[in-house]
């Protein structure tokens, strides 16, 4: 019982997708559909009666317009079920895409578990056939035609119950051996989505740009072609080897439809003999018969709405997931970090127990090895995870990050920089101040500043490392132009070059007005200038003070100096 209503409400979810126009439009081609088959049967054992009588013509001309009406309604519903099926999955993706930006926090994007959700939802009308549109749409076909079948086995009745009820029940045992091999084949495709994405990858590195040099340097497309192609062939095996299984079990079913066919023939050709049936009756039970039969190719459209109803179950499992928003942090341009504890799902404790303040208008400097969690920290200070244990203060309105691997946008030079302020893109000149300070030379760009910087642009340019990493700067400055005065920047200068550093220094470090500075650098030349340096090592502080108290105190961050220091003198 429970399963019934299970099913119901999911079926009813499905018409809910459609919108109210396009179930109005659906709705009035499937009810002509469904009545057409019966009025054909009717139409053409009158039509055999009127030939007996020899006055055909009424009989044949309603045949005709029947038929006519017939090919309308069916090329309109083809034509209509694309239309509407692709404006609900279009309104999903929009929905998925909603959710996905809903929060601050990044958490979620990278749980695998998401990310098969992801591509289950958005799978829409993909080769794998999760879409939440064909499925509606199929629901509305299964109806109309389910309708048109017991419609036909009624009129069948009239002449012929045993014919009726032995056809009626033949085609809807072979729909549900259908319906149950194919929801086998739905299964096996549904717990695929994952191994599908690690062979998107490897098509990706194989023919894609970015990792197209490394690729080419160690040789690797050939492999990573064969790596594709192999796990491809493994997982389409798996489908290949379920189409088999159910060709196979299908024989049953068409075994079964035959007899059913053979026992209606034998049934109505002896109440024919037996003078119970004239031919025009046996002519409408014929083509009633036929009519009924077609709910067997019914099978198809249960598979559509199962596997779509696996894309809005997927969408449900993600919109009900949509993730806790951090809390609100508290405004100020300061930082607090209050016996912060975090790990990501896989790791242990990445920070532990980290107690940090950041006064407004400091320039903080955080060091320490390679991964001891100084971008992890910043991430947490931006809201983009929530502590396990402890609490963050901050005001990620205010805050303008420039991250290690920051974004570059397939844009302008200016479009570029405007992504700091996106609503301020108008302000030409805040652009320019900001490429100005950051040392950007646009001049050698065949269109200036509005010069587009992707490789896959007609009349594109790329840039080199230093001259990213100047735009991204011109970003931030111009953030700060709009407003922002946290400013936390990951590794800011690795890949600029000294006099760029010097002036990284002079302009940044010692040179915005009134913000507050978080900057990370293993260029201990960078962050020598700070007021204060925090050093640390293990997911907690080992030292901080600024440069000439951590040196005096002969600690970790002396020796890394010292050692930075050392191969700048050898070098000479
Ligand atoms: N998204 C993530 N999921 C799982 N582990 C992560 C993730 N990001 C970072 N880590 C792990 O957290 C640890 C700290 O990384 P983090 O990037 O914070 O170090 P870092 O101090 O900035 O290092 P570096 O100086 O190399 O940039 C590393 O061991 C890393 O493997």
């Amino acid at each position: 019982m429970g399963m019934l209503v299970r099913v119901v409400q999911d079926r009813l979810r499905l018409l809910q997708l459609l919108s109210a126009s396009h179930a109005a439009v659906l709705g009035t081609i499937s009810v002509c559909l469904a009545a057409l088959p019966t009025l054909l049967a009717v139409v053409s054992g009158w039509l055999i009666t009127r030939m007996a009588a020899g006055e055909a013509r009424a009989a044949l001309g309603a045949l005709a317009a029947l038929l006519v009406v017939e090919g309308i309604a069916v090329a309109a519903m083809e034509a209509f079920r694309q239309v509407a099926a692709t404006r609900v999955d279009g309104a999903i993706r929009r929905r998925l895409r909603a959710t996905a930006a809903a929060s601050r926090g990044i958490a979620h994007l990278e749980d695998p578990a998401y990310a098969d959700d992801l591509s289950r939802a958005s799978n829409l009308g993909g080769w794998q056939h999760l879409s939440a549109g064909a499925a509606a749409v199929a629901q509305v076909v299964l109806m109309s035609r389910t309708t048109g079948a017991v419609l036909a086995a009624g009129v069948l009745a009239l002449y012929s119950p045993l014919t009726a009820v032995a056809l009626l029940a033949a085609a809807l045992t072979v729909r549900s051996i259908v319906r149950r091999q194919l929801l086998r084949l739905h299964e096996v495709v549904y717990i695929q989505a994952r191994p599908w994405r690690q062979t998107d990858y490897w098509s990706e590195v194989s023919a894609g740009g970015e990792a197209g040099k490394e690729v080419r340097v160690f040789g690797l497309a050939a492999w990573a072609v064969r790596r594709r192609t192999a796990q491809a062939r493994h997982l389409a095996s798996v489908i290949w080897q379920t189409r088999r299984e159910i060709l196979i079990h299908q024989r049953m079913a068409f075994l079964l439809s035959f007899g059913a066919v053979l026992l209606a023939f034998l049934l109505l050709g002896l109440a024919v003999q037996q003078g119970r049936m004239t031919q025009g009756d046996l002519v409408t039970c014929l083509v009633a018969s036929f009519a009924v039969l077609g709910i067997t190719a019914i099978g198809m459209e249960e598979y559509e709405i199962e596997t779509g109803l696996g894309a809005v179950r997927a969408m449900d499992s993600l919109a009900a997931r949509t993730p806790p928003q951090p809390v609100p942090p508290e405004p100020g341009a300061g930082v607090r970090l209050e016996n912060v504890s975090f790990a990501y799902p896989t790791t242990g404790k990445i920070l532990d127990g980290l107690n940090l303040r950041i006064e407004p208008g400091e320039v903080l400097a955080i060091v320490g090895d390679n991964g001891a969690g100084k971008t992890t920290m910043i991430k947490l200070m931006a809201g983009l995870y929530e502590p396990d244990e402890g609490r963050v203060i901050s005001d990620p309105s205010r805050m303008a990050v420039m991250f290690q691997d920051f974004n570059r946008y397939p844009l302008t030079v200016a479009d570029n920089v405007a992504m700091g302020a996106p609503e301020r893109r108008d302000d030409r000149e805040g652009i320019e101040r900001a490429l100005q300070r950051a040392g950007w030379n646009a001049g050698s760009l065949p269109h200036g500043i509005e010069t587009v910087v992707s490789r896959e642009v007609h009349d594109g340019v790329d840039l080199s490392g230093g001259q990213w990493q100047r735009l991204a700067l011109a970003r931030i400055f111009f953030a700060v132009g709009h407003g922002r005065n946290l400013i936390i920047l990951d590794e800011p200068t690795a890949h600029l070059d000294v006099r760029a550093e010097a002036d990284f220094n002079r302009d940044v470090v010692s040179g915005v007005e009134g913000a507050t500075i978080v900057l990370i650098s293993h260029r201990l030349s960078t962050v020598r200038q700070a007021d204060r340096i925090v050093v640390m090592r293990g997911g907690s502080i080992l030292e901080e003070g600024d440069h000439d108290a951590l040196m005096a105190a002969n600690g970790h961050y002396a020796r890394m100096f010292e050692l930075q220091a050392s191969r700048f003198v050898e070098n000479g």
